[in-house]
């Protein structure tokens, strides 16, 4: 084994902390040639489909990738913006406004990087360009607030193989997960009740996650017990009693039982039932992406009034909202403390009643 050589570095060069974004993971064009590279990694990491290795390899090479990218690629084309995936484009606006909010709320030199565990731009590549920058300490976060073994863990996983490899290792600190944030929960709310100020209220509210294979709850993965308490928290934010929503797992993949309620199966029964309006919000996903905007604001409606539902509403992600982007960087400085000499949450929240006091704004 040969560790790689290190960027240049002279003395004196100030240090800066690395902030990484991680997001699952989009196609590079809305074509079946790029799709399939990209379902090709994602589905071959055996966190991700954990069936026997060989079995799997026949059936990921053998059919999936000779169908599924023409037929996936279709679906990107019909959510696909100029400047990119919106995946792609949400998760770089993020980064861009961290970097910014966090020159404004401390005085320490940071560099944040994004990337995607699948496709472009790769984790090793964002390591490689933190370390060019010096970044000695890196805090990764990837953008799942809720923690699941599928979506997570690579993203942990490849930044620990990749520092293996590495001649001088920084110092990194994991961000596993943040769906009882208070800072998230409240910007979720804030986006929905704006929603609804302008658009009227629902007779239901639907909170979709992404679903995972029933298997996976069964071994111990939090993953389900966490979306709940996100929704309990949301529906608590919002005042709603238990009846006024539902919470139900999206984008099932394959034969396999997944976790339930399905949010198709949901959408049709609140169909069924003549719901006259339905609103869906999808917690799971802090930026837009082809299981938002195609499956949720696209399939989802075309399930629910096709099965006899009403008025049908998506309510966006929070994508680049102001308040969005102040948990975020409240999360960053608080699991920052100790690395930096940065006011917690608490001393933050001191300082805003003083100036209040004072008659700030
Ligand atoms: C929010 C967290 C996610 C978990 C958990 C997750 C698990 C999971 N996903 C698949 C299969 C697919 N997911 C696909 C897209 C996709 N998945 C997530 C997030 C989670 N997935 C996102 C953000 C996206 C959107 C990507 C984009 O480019 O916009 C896809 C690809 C699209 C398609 O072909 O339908 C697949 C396939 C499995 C099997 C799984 C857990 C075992
Ligand atoms: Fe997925
Ligand atoms: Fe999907």
């Amino acid at each position: 084994m040969t560790y790689a050589i290190e960027p240049g570095y002279t003395h004196g060069t100030p240090e800066k902390t690395g902030i990484l974004l991680v997001n699952l993971g989009t196609p590079d064009a809305p074509t079946a040639q790029a799709v399939r590279p990209y379902l090709k990694q994602f589905l071959g990491d055996p966190r991700v489909v954990e069936i026997p290795k060989v079995l799997w390899w026949l059936i990921l090479n053998g059919i999936i990738l000779n169908v599924r990218p023409k037929k996936s690629a279709a679906k990107y084309a019909s959510v696909w913006l100029a400047e990119g995936s919106p995946l792609r484009v949400y998760t770089e606006k993020q980064a861009i406004m961290l970097q910014g909010y966090l020159a404004e709320r401390t005085r320490a030199p940071f560099a944040v990087e994004f990337a995607m565990t699948y496709g472009n731009p790769s984790i090793p590549d964002a390591l490689r360009r933190l370390k060019a920058q010096n970044c000695q300490r890196i805090l990764v976060v990837p953008l799942f607030p809720q923690y699941a073994a599928s979506s997570t863990a690579p993203v942990f996983d490849q930044v620990f193989a990749e520092l293996q490899k590495m001649r001088n290792m920084p110092a990194i600190r994991t961000v596993k997960h943040f769906h009882d944030d208070a800072g998230y929960i409240k910007s979720l709310a804030a986006n929905i009740n704006e929603y609804w100020a302008k658009h009227g209220r629902p007779e239901k509210l639907v909170m979709s996650f992404h679903g995972v294979p029933q298997y996976t709850l069964d071994k111990g993965d939090p993953y389900h017990c966490e979306c709940h308490k996100s929704g309990r928290l949301l529906a608590e934010a919002l005042g709603l009693t238990r009846e006024q929503y539902v919470v139900s797992f999206q984008s099932r993949f394959g034969r396999a039982e997944w976790i339930k309620p399905y949010t198709t199966a949901t959408l049709l029964e609140l169909g069924r039932q003549k719901t006259r309006r339905v609103d869906i919000v999808c917690p799971g996903f802090v930026g837009d992406c082809l299981e938002t905007l195609e499956e949720i604001a696209m399939e989802g409606r075309e399930d629910f009034q096709h099965a006899g539902g009403g008025e049908y509403h998506y309510i966006p992600c929070l994508n680049d909202r102001d308040d969005w982007m102040q948990a975020l960087t409240d999360l960053v400085i608080d699991n920052l403390q100790g690395w930096l000499n940065l006011p917690d949450a608490a001393d933050r929240e001191k300082g805003r009643l003083l100036a209040l006091a004072m008659g700030a704004k």
